[in-house]
């Protein structure tokens, strides 16, 4: 999404003429720079120069902060229209060797449900695949299955396929519990179309949103060595807590969990996080003004690249069509990604609502975290959106980040297994690397 992101607690996309916009895209442009917040600390800076030269190169832009395995049941050698694995293609930056294309009964009534809501033409052009990222893990993404030159639709979806989840705001637990009551409701029912679509969601409890640090234990909040990813954290548990009791649990009319039991504020948190990490949020009629938050299909399973060119277009509104449009030529076997955030977000957003590190070879995203820690750059969201640090928080969080040293947290991360433990060591080395840098 040029520029664009998923998201809620951030909105979504933009893009010339386009109507799909994103709060995530403001450009805050950052115009102070506070060096003395350095010399405060003196032995924090030496320190993280001296470990710089001991650190680790990093990994490809997909790098995953999550390392174990995506089930991909089912999935064949034999490709969505006759044939296999597609091979060979290079991304807008992604390189892809070998991605299993997938066919699991659950993605052949995806695309049966795309083509009965008049989207069947998506799949002559792309498909879902599982993109080797390491040895033990797969992502599953969008891959191209044709050429498609620049300027022409990769996906393009009815309006009237997605789920629209209400009138935009900055409160992701209200379209989380409409997309709770509607997500409970359809899977209940019998024979509902939608079920189609919300089977190929990432589960409740599934790795996936494991990631993100709103599912953390207290130990892999500590090791993020970052009291205001933990303060923001804790704030949204609490708020998904207080929505819980005001809208669900006092309500005799909320549908049950799928299983039967009731649904509790854990379920919600999983719906908080569908909605940060994959809703878009899309300007409706010219004259109505207005933009909502719409879950849309296929168009929500593109994955992120900072560097993509595509662009995301579209508006909500009936008759309306919600687009993947090629802003770079794109070869059979390409990742269909987009960038999140509008390019704009840092590894502190990434790591919190979507449940992943953006790795990529630019560092980009590790720079802008560590620029809003040395006053260089304005918050983009959450907590003090558009508003510097305050120098209290600077100091608490450089402070926290001196406690161990890069060398110390590369020891650590070799001995650590589990995912979200190794996120957070990953995202402090990553942060400390970058203030070195900036
Ligand atoms: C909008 S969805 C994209 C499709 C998703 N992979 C799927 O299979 O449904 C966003 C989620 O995909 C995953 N994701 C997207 N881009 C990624 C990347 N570059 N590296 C790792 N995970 C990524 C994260 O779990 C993120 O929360």
């Amino acid at each position: 999404m040029t520029t664009t992101t998923f998201s809620s607690r951030r909105h979504i996309l933009i893009v010339a003429q386009a109507f799909i916009v994103s709060l995530a895209s403001r450009n805050y442009v950052s115009n102070a720079f506070a060096p003395e917040l350095l010399s405060k600390h003196p032995y924090f800076v030496r320190q993280l120069r001296q470990d710089h030269g001991t650190t680790t190169s990093r990994s490809s832009s997909l790098h995953m902060a999550k390392t174990t395995k995506k089930k991909n049941s089912g999935s064949s050698s034999t490709g969505l229209k006759g044939f296999g694995s597609v091979g060979g293609g290079s991304a807008s930056s992604t390189s892809v060797s070998h991605v299993a294309l997938d066919r699991s009964k659950e993605a052949r009534a995806f695309y049966d449900f795309l083509e009965k809501g008049n989207a069947g033409d998506n799949l002559s052009r792309c498909a879902l695949g599982f993109f080797p990222i390491s040895k033990d893990f797969q992502l599953r993404g969008v891959i191209a299955l044709k050429p498609i030159k620049r300027g022409d639709v990769i996906i393009r979806i009815p309006y009237e396929l997605a789920v629209n989840l209400g009138q935009e705001g900055a409160d992701p637990t209200l379209p989380a519990v409409e997309l709770l009551r509607d997500y409970c409701q359809t899977m209940l029912s019998d024979g509902a179309e939608k079920e189609a679509y919300y089977r190929m969601l990432p589960a409740f409890g599934g790795e996936d949103c494991m990631g993100s640090t709103d599912f953390f234990s207290d130990e892999a909040l500590e090791a993020l060595q970052s009291p205001l990813i933990v303060e923001e954290t804790l704030k949204r548990r609490e708020k998904v807590q207080t929505r819980f009791q005001l809208d669900v649990a006092t309500d005799d009319t909320f549908p049950t969990w799928i299983d039967g039991n009731p649904v509790t504020a854990q379920h919600l948190l999983w719906a908080v996080w569908l909605i940060t990490s994959r809703v878009l949020t899309v300007q409706g009629n010219a004259e109505e003004g207005k933009s909502y938050r719409l879950l849309i299909p296929f168009l929500d399973m593109c994955n992120h690249d900072r560097s993509s060119s595509h662009i995301l277009t579209g508006r909500a509104e009936s008759g309306g069509e919600l687009k993947v449009v090629a802003g770079s030529n794109v070869k059979k076997g390409d990742a269909i990604d987009i960038c999140y955030g509008g390019g704009m977000a840092g590894n502190d957003r990434f790591l919190q609502d979507y449940g992943f590190l953006d790795d990529g070879s630019d560092h980009k995203a590790y720079n802008m975290v560590a620029q809003q820690l040395l006053g260089k750059r304005r918050i983009v969201e959450g907590i003090g959106a558009g508003r510097f640090l305050s120098e209290p928080d600077r100091i608490k969080s450089l402070e926290e980040l001196g406690k161990t040293s890069v060398q110390d947290d590369q020891n650590i991360l070799q001995s650590l297994t589990e995912p979200s433990m190794k996120s957070a060591l990953k995202y402090r080395i990553g942060i400390k690397e970058a203030l070195v840098r900036n």
